[in-house]
């Protein structure tokens, strides 16, 4: 579907979206918001059209001898989850074991904010990001913790307000050394 296409429906749904809430888009206060609400929806699912794992790739540099456990704490987390259409947001925490190469830090966020412009499910979200990082760095381990509250937990439905969901997938070293797995744990504060 073209730019334009997609636009248009988007604009046309926030309309009928309006009137079923019981509101009217015509109304003054609306002018302008099916088309505003639209360009919004498209930048907050954006990443579509974009291959995270292309964008990981991007900035890989040799280890040089660095054979330590690397961990990317706290990348923001915000995106929208698969079931309810409404945002889970939180914190991702990243770590990789590195073999021969080492991956740039900022390109561990971007692909992951790819990952979070797409409709999600807690879950896959944790274990995408752990397999896009072993595709690109083929690292001796690898981990990846998601910590998020789910609007459709909290906003709502069972209206669960202190809760939260943890996600965890560890591969490699990290899965199979205890001692490597509770250090990732503890080093992100998920340690009993
Ligand atoms: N496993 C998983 N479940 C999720 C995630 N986000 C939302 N859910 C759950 O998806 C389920 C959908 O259940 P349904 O019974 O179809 O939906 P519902 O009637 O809105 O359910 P309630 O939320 O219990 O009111 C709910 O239990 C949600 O909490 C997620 O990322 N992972
Ligand atoms: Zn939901």
């Amino acid at each position: 579907m073209n730019a334009e296409d997609s636009m248009s429906i988007r604009s046309r749904a926030m309309a009928a979206l309006i009137r079923a809430t019981g509101d009217d888009p015509a109304r003054l206060g609306l002018t302008g918001t099916p088309e505003r609400a639209a360009r919004a929806h498209a930048e907050l699912f954006d990443g579509y059209d974009i291959n995270p794992q292309a964008l990981l790739a991007k900035a890989m540099e040799p280890a040089d001898g660095y054979a330590g456990l690397v961990l990317v704490r706290g990348i923001r987390l915000y995106s929208h989850c698969e079931h309810h259409m409404l945002p889970m947001e939180g914190l991702v925490h990243v770590g990789y074991l590195p073999d021969s190469h080492l991956l740039g830090l900022s390109k561990v966020a971007r692909a992951i904010e790819v990952l979070t412009r797409q409709l999600q499910g807690q879950e896959r979200l944790t274990r995408e990001i752990a397999d896009i990082i072993e595709k690109v760095a083929h690292p001796k381990g690898v981990a990846v913790a998601v910590v998020a509250r789910h609007h459709c937990i909290t906003e709502r439905g069972v209206r669960q307000t202190d809760s939260d969901t943890v996600t965890v997938v560890t591969r490699g070293t990290l899965d199979s050394n205890p001692g490597l797995r509770r250090d990732f744990l503890g080093l992100c504060g998920l340690a009993g």
